[in-house]
């Protein structure tokens, strides 16, 4: 075959097939790179081609475990050496990275060659048979939540009116908006109103609309939220706020499925699902007679409770990734992680204010961390507190206390191996414990590590 269509032949080759390929020359720049490459990567051939590949390329291991600098020293290939890239749209991609020489006929060396293979969906399975759960923006891999994930599909399917239980900045819109997009109309409106936000009359007016005329001011048709919502959902936020006259207009409305504007001679069909929402206990309102028992019975055919953060302890550091990687990918930043004892402190808090306190809490740290890591001094006062002196026993539930420090210990250890790429000499002198005591630990706490290269490390 002459060298022309040789040529050809190998480019055709490295272009069909689906793991990324590229080839440095031996000034470390990038001399190919193919289109599995530019799909993962996010980065076009032409931008990549010429520049350092640390600059393209950017892999968690590029700094201290680059496999293919290893490769070019040591002359051996690696195989599968699992890490993560930054896209080009700052979204972290976990790969597998292979690597080898690059030699002509006559044994010159040429440079070397990286493939890599995109192991999202490899993650995505990992992570669910880990127990993670996760529908649009929610997240969670706490068993307390579990329920909910299951029934979700089932419930977004139905029409049924939602009411959805939870302390302040749980997630109850969030949940909503996950019922509205895994339903049979995502595309359709999501209307969100909140009810303890506005006075009666402006309520009344935003929700049912009025016609021009109606009242003194109203100079055009204004369309209520009832309307705009469509065949979507309107999402009626701190529904025990309404005042009890509102309460029997809004009854007749899901009883009879239609409504009347202000100042309309008829009324218009309900073609949107209801999903309501509240901080407070409405059965309790309901019993102190401040709630209307019928409009109870009306919004409580499906009732969906989310529990508090600080019942589900484990969703921690899920949540801390969760909120890393979209603020990187937001503010185009890359932080790795939270360290140990930054993770240590966010376990041990008592989060009144949940999720949302959560999140602002890390976007706080992105402002204050000018590293890699989230450190504790990029935490507020009230995460770290200043160590208590005296010798006053801790009050409170004994068994409740020694649960927290064992999730606190878990969730310690867990993020330390993970930083370590679970090496467990590494994993203990960064924690400053001997390799037998992390042993142990891991051991007594039941922690379950990944199987690499098919062994299970524990
Ligand atoms: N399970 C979760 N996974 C990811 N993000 C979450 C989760 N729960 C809550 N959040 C985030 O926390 C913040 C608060 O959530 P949301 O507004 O849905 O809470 P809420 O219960 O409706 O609050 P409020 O009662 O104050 O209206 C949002 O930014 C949301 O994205």
């Amino acid at each position: 075959m002459a060298r022309r269509d040789r040529t050809d032949l190998t480019e055709a080759i490295l272009e069909s097939i689906c793991d990324g390929v590229f080839t440095v020359d031996a000034d470390w720049r990038i001399s190919s790179f193919n289109r599995a490459a530019e799909r993962i990567t996010g980065i076009r051939r032409e931008e990549a081609i010429g520049q350092p590949c640390s600059e393209v390329f950017r892999c968690s291991l590029c700094e201290n475990h680059c496999a293919l600098r290893e490769t070019l020293h040591s002359n051996k290939p690696i195989v599968q050496r699992e890490g993560f890239i930054i896209r080009a749209d700052g979204q972290q991609v976990p790969i597998s990275i292979s690597t080898a020489v690059l030699r002509d006929a006559s044994g010159r060396f040429l440079g070397g060659a990286e493939t890599f293979r995109d192991l999202s969906d490899v993650e995505a399975l990992r992570q669910a048979l880990h127990g993670q759960f996760r529908i649009g923006d929610l997240v969670s891999h706490s068993p307390r939540m579990q329920p909910l994930f299951e029934l979700l599909p089932t419930i977004a399917a139905s029409r049924a009116t939602v009411l959805i239980e939870g302390e302040t900045g749980t997630g109850k819109e969030l949940l909503a908006r996950a019922i509205h997009g895994s339903g049979a109309a995502p595309d359709a409106p999501f209307v969100a109103i909140n009810c303890g936000a506005l006075p009666d009359n402006l309520l009344e007016s935003e929700l049912f609309g009025y016609k021009k005329g109606a009242f003194t001011g109203a100079v055009q048709d204004k369309p209520g939220r009832l309307h705009r919502a469509g065949q979507g959902t309107l999402f009626l936020d701190e529904i025990g706020e309404i005042s009890p006259a509102l309460q029997v207009r809004l009854l007749r409305v899901l009883q009879e499925r239609q409504f009347e504007p202000l100042g309309a001679t008829g009324s218009e069909p309900l073609q949107a699902r209801i999903i309501a929402a509240t901080h407070r206990d409405l059965a309790a309102l309901v019993a102190d007679g401040r709630f209307r028992q019928d409009l109870f019975y009306r919004i409580h055919v499906v009732n969906l409770k989310l529990p508090p953060l600080r019942d589900r302890l484990e969703d921690i550091p899920l949540l801390v990734d969760h909120f890393i990687a979209r603020f990187n990918r937001l503010q185009k930043r890359h932080i790795q992680g939270c360290r140990p004892t930054a993770l240590a402190a966010l376990v041990s808090h008592d989060w009144p204010g949940n999720v949302r306190e959560l999140e602002n809490v890390i976007e706080r740290a992105f402002v204050l961390c000018q590293g890699d890591w989230i450190e504790r001094r990029h935490l507020p006062a009230p995460l770290v507190p200043p160590p208590q002196t005296g010798t006053a026993e801790p009050t409170g539930d004994a068994s409740a206390l020694r649960q927290l420090n064992a999730e606190h210990e878990r969730q310690t250890l867990l993020s330390a191996l993970q930083q370590h790429g679970y090496n467990r000499q590494a994993t203990a002198a960064a924690l400053g414990i001997h390799k037998t005591t992390l042993y142990r630990k891991i051991q007594a706490l039941g922690l379950e590590l990944p199987a690499i290269d098919g062994r299970r490390r524990s």
